[in-house]
């Protein structure tokens, strides 16, 4: 590297280190206390998995009507508070949960054959406002949507129904679901339940928020740079981002803008409990899942296990809080005792990186791009003019969605020298990983460098998406793993990454992990 750049590399460091610590300080005095939480669980039923609830809905040791009240009044409960679901189907679920009343009642179906093919018979769930559900919104958070019904289930949503579950309601998201915090002119903004001063994410930030709440028995997200993992993260719940190609993206609103974007994106499940992920993932990728060999059992013994704390000094991307650096000691430790196994630790150093290998990952070279998008694939709007009305409070959009059509239209041109270049720079970090994990590996990262943030803060940090969206770009399979709360009480946790088609092994490890750290932890339990 030349003086010159070194310099100018060092400088933008410097810069980006001073805004990122005075802006965290200064929202935290703007925050000097700690907001509200989530109003406490005072109904037990709402602590199970879904799986736990499925099997007690079918073996008629609670009626499925019960099921949704509860959790119909747990969403009456916390919305006020965490403003996380966006529209609502109650009349028609109640119908529904009827219906399986009187079906169970009727004895037709035996129970092995109900559990085969109606696995989540009667059990409640959400998804984000951007996974069509027919009848319901379908905005993506775009005000000019506003009023778009949807006509038809999304392929998942149908699967999830043919499997008797039942959606209830649906979740806030972000702008075109492209920021990582869920605020839009629509719905407004979502609140963290273990500190409503902060973020739910984005941009399944609704879905993350009311899985932690345990409003629903599971969600459904959906994620190209982290929208399923981020949320997870920040609300403390599970959530995977499926290999590429297994989990159907249609009835998404906006839609892949281009081929790589299929691969880049995934729709993956969000829930409470790590059970249930394995038969979520079954459900949602329909008849892909021989090609992710779910049912294969997986021994964590033989599992190679590798990690990397950090992603090795990228210059606009915050420092790995000490808290969640401290959670890898903590796995050594736990693998060496409970399994006297060993961990490999990295240092791929193109990590650094990340944030340009995924805004060149995302450059699509005939598609729509996300200015296009920005006016409901109907024209262009004007950035500037949207810019001068949204400092008049006036504009339909919101500054950061301004800001990301901005920061997309200035970026390295579509095969130019230097995206030329990093396109092969994330070739060969994909090899390289994909060399270390082989068949049998998993490798464990942080999904993000720091807790939830307050509301806005990720304006002054905004490529710490960075953690996650490399592995959408790099087309892997990737878990959030809840482990615990920090020392305020804000949700920690790791992600674990495959080899494509091995999403079983980082589910199997998810399990894993849950037993060793404990998982989901109620916001409030009374
Ligand atoms: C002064 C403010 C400058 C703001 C610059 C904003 C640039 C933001 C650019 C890209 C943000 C992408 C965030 C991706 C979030 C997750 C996407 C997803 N659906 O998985």
């Amino acid at each position: 590297m030349s003086e010159l750049r070194k310099y100018v590399r060092a400088m933008y460091r410097l810069i980006f280190s001073v805004v990122n610590v005075v802006s965290h300080f200064l929202f935290s005095l703007t925050y000097r206390q700690c907001g509200e939480k989530a109003p406490p669980i005072t109904d037990l039923l709402l602590l199970d998995s879904a799986s736990k609830i499925a099997l007690k809905i079918r073996t008629k040791k609670v009626k499925c009507s019960d099921v949704l009240e509860s959790f119909i009044a747990r969403i009456k409960q916390i919305n006020p508070v965490l403003n996380c679901v966006v529209a609502e189907r109650f009349a028609e679920a109640r119908q529904e949960a009827k219906n399986v009343d009187e079906l169970l009642k009727s004895d037709t179906i035996p129970d092995d054959v109900l559990a085969r093919e109606k696995p989540f018979l009667g059990v409640p769930f959400t998804t984000k406002d951007c996974i069509a559900v027919k009848g319901m919104i379908h905005t993506a958070g775009l005000v000019a949507r506003k009023h778009i019904i949807a006509s038809d289930d999304a392929t998942t949503v149908k699967h999830l129904k043919n499997a008797g579950a039942i959606p209830i309601a649906l979740t806030n998201i972000s702008e075109l679901c492209m920021w990582w915090e869920s605020d839009n002119n629509i719905h407004g903004r979502s609140r963290n339940p273990y500190d409503t001063n902060r973020i739910v994410g984005g941009s399944s930030g609704g879905e993350g928020c009311i899985q932690a709440a345990a409003g629903s028995a599971f969600g459904v997200g959906s994620d190209i740079g982290g929208s399923i993992r981020m949320p997870s993260f920040f609300n403390g719940v599970f959530g995977h981002k499926p290999s590429p190609f297994t989990v159907s993206n249609d009835g998404q609103f906006p839609p892949p803008s281009s081929g790589d974007h299929d691969s880049f994106l995934g729709v993956g499940p969000m829930c409470r409990h790590a059970e249930d992920l394995l038969p979520l993932m079954k459900i949602l990728s329909g008849g892909k899942q021989s090609q992710l060999k779910l049912d294969l059992q997986v021994n964590i013994n033989e599992v190679d296990i590798f990690y990397q704390e950090d992603d090795q000094g990228s210059v606009a991307v915050s420092p790995v809080n000490k808290e969640i650096k401290a959670l890898f000691g903590k796995l050594v430790t736990y693998f060496d005792k409970a399994h006297s196994r060993k961990l490999t630790k990295l240092e791929l150093k193109r990590f650094a990186k990340s944030q340009q290998m995924w805004f060149a990952g995302m450059k699509t070279q005939s598609g729509p791009t996300f200015h296009d998008q920005l006016s409901g694939l109907n024209g262009r709007i004007s950035l500037p003019w949207e810019l001068l009305k949204w400092c008049f409070r006036c504009s339909n959009h919101t500054f950061i969605a301004l800001s990301t059509a901005l920061v997309e239209n200035a970026g390295e041109a579509y095969g130019s020298s230097k995206h030329t270049y990093l396109l092969r720079e994330r070739d060969k970090l994909r090899e390289e990983l994909l060399e270390i994990l082989g068949d049998n590996g998993v490798f464990i990262y942080p999904t993000h460098p720091t807790v939830a943030p307050y509301h806005n803060e990720p304006i002054f940090k905004p490529f710490n998406f960075s953690y996650t969206g490399i592995i959408n770009v790099l087309g892997l399979p990737a878990t959030h793993i809840p482990m615990g709360l920090n020392s305020e009480g804000i949700p920690i946790g790791l992600q674990v990454v495959s080899a494509p088609n091995n999403d079983r092994l980082c589910l199997a490890i998810a399990r894993e992990l849950e037993k060793a750290f404990g998982g989901w932890v109620p916001p409030q339990l009374e």
